[in-house]
C-alpha cells in the first residue's frame, strides 16, 4: 500500500482539541480519491500529514500509524518525502519562485539530477499539455491566478511523483480549464499508476473523475467509498452536484440507472438507454394486448 493511516490523531501546537480524530485511510496506486467536507473539517491538515509538513514544519502532536510509501513523516525529512509526494497548495503563488515559467517547471527536475535532454523533453511536454507554451518566458508572478495554478501543477507533475496531493487545484481556473486539468490528473493516475488525493469543493467538476470519495466532518472520516453513494448520503455536508440530483429525480420517476461513473455524458447515455428499454417494453405490452 502506498498510503496507510491508522488511528491517527493530530493537534496543532495551539489547538485546544484534536483537529483530526481516529483517521483510518488506506490507499494505493492508480486511485483518484476526492476528499470532501465542509470548511475547517481537517482536509488540508490531513494533506499536510501525507506530505510531511505535519509534524516537520507545523509541529504539534501526531499520534497513530502513518506510512507514506513505507516512510513515517515523523522520522523522515520533508525533502525525502517530497521525492514521493507531489503537492499543490491552495494558493499557488506560495510555491512559485523563479523568473520564468520554463525555469519554474525545470527547477525540480534539475534538482533531482535529470539529464538536460530529459529536462528539455519533460518541460516542453508539460508546457504544451497545460497550455503554457505561449507563457514560457513570462514571470510566474505576472500571470493570473489560474495560470499560476497550472504552472504549480505542471512543476509538480513533471517530477512524476507516486502520490499526488492537490489542495483545491482548480480554485482559480475557469470550468473548462478545470475539467481539462483534472482530466490530465486522472489520466496520470491511470497511465502512471499514481495515487491522487484531491481536495475540491467544486463537485460538478471533480466528481466525474473520482473512483472513491472520502468525506470528513469535524476532524473525522464519516464516509469512504463510492462517489455516488457518498454524495447521496452526505449531500447535506458536501453539496449535491446536478448529475446526482438528476439520477435521484429519475429514481423518483421509477427509473433506476446502473451507473458508477458520474460523467454527465455517461449518465445521459445510460438514462437514454434505460428510457428506450422502458418504451420498447411498453410497446411490446401494447402489441400483446
Ligand atoms: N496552522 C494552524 N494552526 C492552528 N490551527 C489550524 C492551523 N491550520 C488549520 N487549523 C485549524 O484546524 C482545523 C482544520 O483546518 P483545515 O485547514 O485542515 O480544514 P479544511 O477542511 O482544509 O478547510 P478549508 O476547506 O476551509 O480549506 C480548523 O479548525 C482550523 O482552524
Amino acid at each position: 500500500m502506498l498510503l496507510e493511516l491508522g488511528n491517527v490523531y493530530y493537534r496543532y501546537p495551539d489547538s485546544e482539541d484534536w483537529v483530526l480524530k481516529n483517521i483510518n485511510l488506506v490507499a494505493d496506486r492508480g486511485e483518484f480519491i476526492l476528499l470532501l467536507g465542509p470548511s475547517g473539517c481537517g482536509k488540508s491538515t490531513l494533506a499536510r500529514i501525507i506530505n510531511g509538513l505535519i509534524p516537520n514544519f507545523y509541529g504539534g502532536e501526531l499520534k497513530g500509524h502513518v506510512s507514506v510509501k513505507g516512510l513515517d513523516p515523523r522520522r523522515t525529512p520533508t525533502h525525502v518525502l517530497a521525492g514521493h509526494v507531489g503537492f499543490v497548495f491552495q494558493n499557488p503563488e506560495n510555491q512559485l519562485f523563479f523568473t520564468s515559467v520554463e525555469r519554474e517547471i525545470a527547477f525540480g527536475l534539475e534538482n533531482a539530477g535529470y539529464s538536460p535532454e530529459e529536462i528539455h523533453k519533460r518541460v516542453e511536454n508539460a508546457l504544451r499539455e497545460y497550455g503554457l507554451w505561449e507563457l514560457r518566458d513570462k514571470s510566474p508572478f505576472e500571470l493570473s491566478g489560474g495560470q499560476q495554478q497550472k504552472v504549480a501543477l505542471a512543476s509538480v507533475m513533471v517530477l512524476e511523483p507516486e502520490i499526488l496531493v492537490l489542495d483545491e487545484p482548480t480554485a482559480n481556473l475557469d470550468p473548462l480549464t478545470a475539467l481539462k486539468v483534472l482530466g490530465i490528473v486522472r489520466r496520470t493516475t491511470l497511465k502512471q499508476r499514481v495515487l491522487a488525493l484531491v481536495i475540491e469543493h467544486r463537485l460538478e467538476v471533480a466528481m466525474p473523475f473520482a473512483d472513491r470519495v472520502v468525506i470528513m466532518s469535524d476532524g473525522e472520516i464519516v464516509f469512504d467509498g463510492e462517489p455516488l453513494e457518498g454524495v447521496r448520503k452526505y449531500g447535506h455536508i458536501t453539496g449535491k452536484p446536478f448529475i446526482v440530483k438528476f439520477i435521484e429525480r429519475l429514481e423518483d420517476l421509477g427509473v433506476r440507472l446502473n451507473t458508477k461513473t458520474l460523467s454527465p455524458e455517461h449518465v445521459a447515455i445510460e438514462a437514454l438507454k434505460k428510457l428506450r428499454e422502458l418504451c420498447n417494453g411498453r410497446r411490446g405490452d401494447g402489441a400483446r394486448n
